[in-house]
């Protein structure tokens, strides 16, 4: 649908807008650090919202793909102000609402609300940044989980591909 017009609103995040594909790296305290990449597309209908998903996928130390690893579908919205609301689902029985602002070409987002299946691990925080670097998307995802304070999980930096 992206060759409707973008709704006036979208402007400061429509930099976001197509397929973007790379790598980046994740761990945290509980875990063993581990490469992985990522492709991640932004689509929008004319509404001032982004419909947002990300696929990731393992990868061993030759860049070779090993397995799928996490996935995320969500929703980014815009608000005057350069304020954002942003709703994310995640396969491991967890919901996230984000509220974030944008400054020129950097997102900067924290949970507001995070809830969480009877049988989903103990996730209580996200504090995520993405931000345009060379032409480039690189983001740092810090979470608060498994008992530790806001920590860094993921950062990664993705071409523009579509
Ligand atoms: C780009 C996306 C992500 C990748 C590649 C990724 C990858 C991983 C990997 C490989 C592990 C360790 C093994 C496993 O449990 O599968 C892990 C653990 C974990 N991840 Fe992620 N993750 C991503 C995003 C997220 C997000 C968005 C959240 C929260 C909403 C999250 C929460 C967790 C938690 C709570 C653990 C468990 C830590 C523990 O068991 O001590 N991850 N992640």
């Amino acid at each position: 649908m992206d060759s409707q017009s973008t709704h006036p609103a979208l402007e400061p995040i429509a930099f976001l807008l197509g397929r973007w594909e790379g790598v980046g790296v994740g761990g945290y305290p509980t875990i063993e650090s581990f490469r992985f990449g990522q492709e991640i597309t932004f689509e929008h209908n004319g509404k001032p919202f982004l419909s947002y998903h990300s696929t990731t996928w393992l990868l061993d130390d030759e860049g070779t793909m090993v397995r799928p690893l996490a996935t995320e579908s969500g929703y980014w919205r815009a608000l005057p102000e350069r304020q954002l609301e942003i709703v994310l689902a995640h396969p491991t029985g967890i919901v996230e609402i984000y509220l974030g602002e944008v400054a020129f070409h950097k997102i900067e987002m924290r949970t507001d609300v995070v809830a969480r299946t009877a049988t989903a691990k103990e996730y209580t925080a996200g504090h995520r940044l993405y931000g345009l670097v060379n032409g480039n998307l690189m983001y740092a995802y810090d979470m608060a989980a498994e008992g530790q304070p806001l920590t860094s999980h993921l950062s990664a930096e993705l071409k523009k591909v579509g």
